[in-house]
């Protein structure tokens, strides 16, 4: 049987005046997969997820982000999924606990399913003695791995993450990611943006966006071989020397 569909774009378009920030994009994402969502500084990754998350009305197309429709049905949309990026984060105030009651409690979770996960997720993370520590107190590398934790706390549909490892060491990812497989996994959709290009291999499809178009969309394995090279940076860079947007 075919996995379904959780999200589908068709022809999804955002203008800001007279400037069309990602143009036309067409796409499908099935349910339990890591799509990887590629392109240079100001390819239009960040307007396209503002959209897809109900964050933002397009200015054309269509699309549908578990079953909902982006331009209607944005709270239903928000609440089937998760969020992450390094500009909307955890509060750096607030202890690791409050800071997942907080969210949790954003999401309507019940002050039981709040006690009972919050300890699994601590356990699961070795943060039990960081628990009523202030977040701030924390290496970035546990910032993040906790950020991802909080956004599958209701369990979404889909969990969106806008380039989660910015800035840790390798060793670092390398468990972030475990943690994005687990997920995908538990039949959470994961839909990530990257700069590291050793991140794209580890995607099950990846789309490549060049000046708010989608130039290229498959398998890393299709994708090399299609452009007949060894790694995703090359691919990436091949399609990337073409844009005009971006530093
Ligand atoms: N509110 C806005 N008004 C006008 N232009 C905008 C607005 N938001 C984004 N843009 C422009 O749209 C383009 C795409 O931006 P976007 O942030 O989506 O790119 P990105 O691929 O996420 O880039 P980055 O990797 O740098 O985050 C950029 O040229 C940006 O300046």
């Amino acid at each position: 049987m075919e996995r379904e569909k959780v999200i589908i774009a068709n022809g999804l378009t955002k203008r800001f005046g007279d400037f069309t920030a990602v143009d036309a994009i067409s796409f499908e994402v099935k349910k339990g997969e890591i799509f990887g969502f590629l392109g240079a500084n100001g390819a239009g990754k960040t307007t396209a997820i503002r959209m897809l998350s109900g964050l933002s009305i397009p200015s054309d197309g269509e699309a549908t982000v578990a079953g909902f429709d982006v331009y209607r049905q944005t709270e239903q949309i928000k609440r089937s999924i998760g969020y992450m990026s390094q500009k909307f984060s955890l509060y750096e105030d607030l202890t690791v606990r409050e800071n997942i009651r907080f969210y949790a409690g954003i999401y309507g979770m019940s002050d039981q399913y709040i006690k009972d996960n919050t300890e699994r997720l601590l356990s699961q993370l070795h943060l039990h003695e960081e628990g009523n520590k202030l977040v701030k107190s924390l290496p970035l590398g546990w910032k993040q791995k906790l950020a991802f934790s909080v956004a599958i706390f209701h369990e979404p549909e889909i969990v969106f993450l806008d380039e989660p490892t910015g800035g840790v060491d390798p060793v670092t990812r390398r468990e972030f990611w475990n943690m994005i497989y687990e997920a995908a996994e538990s039949g959470i959709t994961v839909f990530v943006t990257t700069h590291y290009m050793d991140e794209a291999e580890y995607c099950n499809r990846v789309s490549i966006m060049v000046d708010g178009r989608i130039d290229a969309l498959d398998t890393p394995k299709n994708l090399k071989q299609q452009f007949e090279v060894d790694s995703m940076e090359e691919v990436f860079i091949r399609l990337a020397r073409k844009a005009t947007r971006g530093d």
